[in-house]
């Protein structure tokens, strides 16, 4: 109670004979990065219209600082949706000024707010153009500033990185991680999975409605196979043949990448390397999200 967490507790939700969202719960703590990922059509955006309560769900529950979202906790969400919302035919700076006073915010500080984000989001030179006339990236720049304009508690964002560039998305990476470290809950869907695993402090996949996994990558990835580098250069093919539980996955040049089974014995792998000359690299490589991801998948498709 009182720690600034959003919760989404067992919501579910059908359209008709389709059902989107089965209890699925996890909650993003105040001050944390949470990266959404799953497959199109696995629940992402039914489940942060419900958080932001423009959508009602079937059943469950959403809460922030421990109380259910409401009417009033909804004016301090700060949400880019994923069909985006602007008004096309009205200039930026007038637009942004409006969202910040609908949320509450005085004429002065809401014009001096949009002064402020669209500098930040590098659109200020766009502020007296129609939104309509931006390039599609600028459009989502300035979705950006919509949704932090009025200074939200809470961060939803659907999909904010899709279609920008690389300054544009280490934009955004730095506003999303700056509105962390003030201790707000920040959340977005994506399907940069390399993205997510670099930005976020923990990450949830969603399949089927149903959420699969919650957690920071390392531990997702903690119950995964144990895969090994050796860079051994002067090892001949098959080299690492015979050793007790070692499977060999592939090759990445001088490189060898090994899987470690129940019963292996790293030292043993080292010693067989060693046996064949120098040994430059010996490490252990964490799964990454993608490859966490392809399993949860494959273990839908199975
Ligand atoms: N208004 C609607 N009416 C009927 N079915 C819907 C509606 N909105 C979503 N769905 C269905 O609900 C499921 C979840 O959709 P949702 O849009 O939440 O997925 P998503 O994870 O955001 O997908 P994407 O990555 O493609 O954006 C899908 O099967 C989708 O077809």
């Amino acid at each position: 109670m009182g720690d600034g967490r959003l919760e989404v507790d067992a919501i579910s939700k059908r359209y008709g004979d389709v059902v989107a969202l089965r209890d699925t719960t996890f909650d993003v703590r105040a001050g944390e990065l949470f990266g959404f990922v799953g497959s199109n059509g696995a629940g992402k955006t039914t489940t942060m219209r419900i958080a932001l309560g423009v959508l009602a769900a079937d059943s469950g529950a959403v809460r922030w600082d421990g109380s259910p979202v409401t009417l009033e906790t909804r004016r301090h969400i700060g949400y880019m949706p994923e069909e985006r919302g602007l008004y096309p035919k009205m200039k930026v700076g007038e637009q942004l000024v409006y969202l910040a006073r609908l949320h509450g915010l005085s004429a002065s500080a809401a014009q001096r707010s949009m002064t402020d984000w669209t500098e930040r989001l590098g659109v200020a030179t766009r502020r007296d153009d129609d939104v309509q006339n931006l390039s599609l990236g600028n459009q989502q720049r300035v979705q950006l500033a919509a949704a932090l304009v009025h200074n939200p508690s809470i961060l939803v964002l659907d999909e904010p990185f899709s279609g920008l560039d690389p300054i544009a998305v280490e934009v955004m990476s730095g506003v999303l991680l700056d509105k962390a470290a003030e201790g707000i809950p920040v959340v977005f869907s994506s399907h940069q999975l390399d993205l997510v695993e670099r930005l976020c402090h923990r990450v949830g996949i969603i399949r089927g409605g149903q959420m699969v996994a919650v957690g920071t990558v390392d531990e997702l990835s903690a119950g995964g196979a144990t895969e090994m580098v050796v860079d051994a250069p002067h090892a001949p093919e098959g080299w690492a043949n015979g050793l007790a539980g070692v499977t060999v996955r592939r090759r990445e040049g001088a490189r060898t990448v090994l899987e470690l089974g129940q019963g292996a014995d790293d030292q043993a792998v080292l010693a067989a390397a060693l046996a064949t000359g120098p040994v430059t690299e010996f490490s252990r490589r964490r799964q990454s999200l993608t490859e966490l991801y392809r399993n949860v998948v494959n273990q839908e498709a199975s």
